[in-house]
């Protein structure tokens, strides 16, 4: 097992952080931890990387113990923080080459792992961090947090704050690291990201509410979803969500999921009550669940 966690609980005098916490990551799997702002995944990275240390439960990774076996961890793991890591002032080279001698290696010697990713930065390896996109910022991040050749990849919210193009080539160059070989747990706010990873763990305030892979979690969801769209897209969520028998709606992109606590229920008498309320164009239709659905309904 490349990342073991059992009951794991952590607190922040007041906060309680984490609250039993348990999971498993194969090796070589791409697991995800879902879930919004505050929900604790930056703590249980800090975790399973040795900076900080739980009031309950065990973890190894790695094999390794995440408390009595610190060094032996930190050799076997890769980190990129949420908040990058990076030396400002220091170029894109210089950058690399400082990771590469912390970790008492060169870059030459584990060139092949990085090498589809540092061809990308590599023309403007003289320029200073400080002055990439997030794009170039999170490509270099990703580079020095595998210089060492880890086992294991912690990333956490690498796409946040970074364009879509970017995006997706990160989640690319993930399948092609684990395809290497190396175990990788990345967080993300993002729902769509889901779907990339093997496994994922949806996760809030602290606590796992489900461990699957995603299309086994989408599967698993029993509910009709509806999306529903009318010329008044604004007023559309606040009529929807006076309807007697709504049992759940939200935005999602350009329509509203509707969930009716009857199941099946008569689309006509929706539809009907919002045209009384001066809906026209309205256009129900049944939806295929998504995470984002999933998770709204946890
Ligand atoms: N050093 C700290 N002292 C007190 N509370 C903290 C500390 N760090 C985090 N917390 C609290 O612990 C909870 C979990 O925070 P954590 O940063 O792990 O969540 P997260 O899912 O990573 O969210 P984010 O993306 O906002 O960092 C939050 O309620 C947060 O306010």
């Amino acid at each position: 097992m490349s990342i073991s966690v059992k009951n794991i609980s952590k607190k922040y005098k007041t906060v309680l952080a984490l609250q039993n916490i348990t999971f498993e990551v194969q090796e070589g799997e791409l697991f995800g931890l879902i879930g919004p702002d505050g929900a604790g995944k930056t703590t249980l990275f800090r975790l399973l990387t040795t900076l900080l240390i739980p009031n309950e439960g065990s973890a190894t990774v790695a094999n390794y113990d995440i408390v009595k076996q610190v060094k032996e961890i930190r050799n076997s793991v890769g980190y990129m923080p949420g908040k990058f890591s990076l030396y400002q002032d220091l170029t894109i080279a210089e950058n690399l080459a400082f990771f590469a001698t912390i970790f008492g290696t060169t870059i030459e010697e584990n060139y092949d792992l990085i090498e589809d990713i540092y061809v990308q930065i590599e023309p403007f390896k003289n320029r200073r961090a400080g002055a990439l996109s997030g794009g170039m910022k999170q490509k270099l991040a990703l580079c020095c947090a595998l210089i060492h050749k880890p086992k294991v990849l912690f990333l956490d919210e690498p796409t946040t704050g970074v364009d879509p193009v970017s995006r997706k080539e990160f989640w690319e160059m993930l399948k092609r690291l684990k395809q290497k070989g190396i175990t990788i747990l990345v967080s993300t706010p993002y729902m769509d990201e889901a779907s990339l990873c093997d496994r994922i763990a949806l996760i809030q305030k602290g606590k796992i509410l489900k461990i699957d892979s995603p299309d086994a979690i989408v599967k698993a969801y029993e509910k009709t979803i509806y999306e529903v769209a009318t010329n008044q897209m604004h007023n559309l969520i606040l009529d929807l969500k006076e309807f007697p028998s709504q049992f759940s709606v939200f935005a999602f992109g350009e329509f509203m999921h509707y969930i009716d606590k009857n199941d099946p229920f008569d689309i006509a008498v929706l539809r009907s009550y919002l045209q009384e309320k001066g809906h026209q164009n309205i256009s129900i239709h049944k939806a295929t669940p998504t995470i984002e659905d999933v998770f709204m309904d946890l």
